[in-house]
């Protein structure tokens, strides 16, 4: 079974290593929705993996780390891409949980799903 929780949080972004010219070299900024997924076993008396609260409480403090913030001061995601920050935040939480996935989005029609190790 997988279950997941979304999050949201606002920042601001540049893409330092993006051609001359390439829009995302300026400064700008999205609102951010993170989705946690965590796979496992269902717990038969309790009818669920892992209480969501759980995983709410495992990603404030990232939230707290990133919610209007410029991401590009935050150590590790000096190059803030979708995928940088979806590895930021599975190494984060990879010891608490156990993550099937990080999803990342960016905006309404761009993102990225991180598996781990890849
Ligand atoms: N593979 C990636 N490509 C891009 C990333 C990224 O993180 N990974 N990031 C950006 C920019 O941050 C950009 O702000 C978001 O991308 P984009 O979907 O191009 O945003 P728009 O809303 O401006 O899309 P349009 O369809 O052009 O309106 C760029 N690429
Ligand atoms: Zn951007």
């Amino acid at each position: 079974m997988e279950i997941f929780c979304e999050f949201t949080f606002e920042a601001a972004h540049r893409l330092p290593n993006v051609p001359e010219g390439h829009k995302c070299a300026r400064l700008h900024g999205h609102s951010y929705r993170v989705e946690v997924h965590v796979i496992g076993d269902v717990d038969p008396d309790m009818g669920w993996l892992v209480d969501f609260a759980e995983i709410k409480a495992a990603f404030k403090p990232i939230q707290g780390q990133l919610d209007h913030y410029y991401l590009n001061e935050v150590s590790g995601l000096e190059n803030p891409t979708s995928e940088v920050l979806a590895k930021w935040i599975w190494d984060r939480l990879i010891d608490q949980l156990p993550l099937s996935a990080i999803m990342v989005r960016e905006t309404c029609t761009s993102g990225c799903i991180y598996r781990g190790d890849r």
